[in-house]
């Protein structure tokens, strides 16, 4: 459901089969410009397949993939890379060696070159931008600190920062808080609550505490096909994803 918002992203009847074993599945799945989709699902029930389908990672067998009214299934990865679509992996790319605030003068950095943009001299202007993409992160009193110091929960979210800088229409998330501490995916909602609207995320995850948390639209996946789409409560309730996935524990810490 996508609401009256316009559409960003449409799946129909996206099936992907890999030597004949067919990971998705007829697939129908649409998102809003603005929202901040929850897909989750069983292991093995494509939802990572789903996003290298969306980003260009794999190539769809049969139906079609439609960004901003455009068939990007049609595209290579890298043309793709440029229709505003950005990935968060599980492991972070950051530069290990250099400091948070030049990893994010990089990440800022239209200009493609790593060496262009080590030696460029920073302006007022994209100092003010890299200090506000910090705050949001929550990494502002880290600036100068190598990448390789920062824990493991901030080392994602500078990830995220480097994601956010290039100002992507759509992202997508793949388990951002794996390996998180309790606090730390506590602090990963509320930056994807400060997100909210602002961007359009699809997040796959498996902590449901953390989906609870920043939910607005849940679609569940089973055996490479959407198997219900609501609320927290609605999917909670759900017969069909309790027997899949969920168990009678619902969604979230109740
Ligand atoms: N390149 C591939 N070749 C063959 N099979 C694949 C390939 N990629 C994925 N699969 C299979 O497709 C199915 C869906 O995998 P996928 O990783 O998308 O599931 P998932 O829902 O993300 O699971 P998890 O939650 O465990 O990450 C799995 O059975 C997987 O083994």
């Amino acid at each position: 459901m996508t609401g009256n918002r316009e559409q960003l992203l449409a799946l129909r009847q996206a099936t992907v089969s890999f030597q004949g074993f067919v990971a998705v599945d007829r697939l129908d799945f649409s998102v809003a410009a603005g929202e901040l989709r929850c897909l989750i699902g069983p292991n093995g029930a494509g939802k990572s397949t789903t996003l290298d389908l969306i980003c260009g990672k794999s190539r769809i067998t049969s139906g079609e993939i439609i960004f901003r009214g455009e068939p990007i299934h049609t595209y290579r990865e890298f043309r793709m890379a440029r229709t505003g679509i950005g990935r968060k992996f599980q492991v972070p790319s950051v530069f290990r060696e250099l400091t948070v605030m030049e990893n994010l003068e990089i990440g800022c950095s239209r200009e493609p070159g790593v060496w262009h943009n080590l030696f460029r001299f920073s302006g007022g202007a994209d100092t003010e931008r890299l200090e506000r993409l910090a705050l949001l992160v929550g990494l502002q009193d880290e600036l100068s600190t190598q990448a390789a110091h920062l824990s493991h929960g901030q080392t994602q979210w500078l990830e995220i920062a480097l994601i956010l800088a290039q100002d992507p229409a759509l992202i997508l998330m793949d388990e951002p808080t794996a390996g998180m501490t309790a606090h730390e995916t506590n602090m990963t909602a509320e930056l994807f609550n400060r997100l909210r609207g602002q961007h359009t995320l699809i997040v796959v995850e498996h902590d449901m505490g953390f989906v609870r948390d920043i939910a607005e639209t849940i679609s569940v996946m089973h055996q490479g096909r959407l198997l219900a789409q609501g609320t927290a409560d609605e999917i909670s309730e759900d017969p069909g994803v309790r027997e899949a996935y969920l168990g009678s524990g619902g969604i979230g810490h109740a």
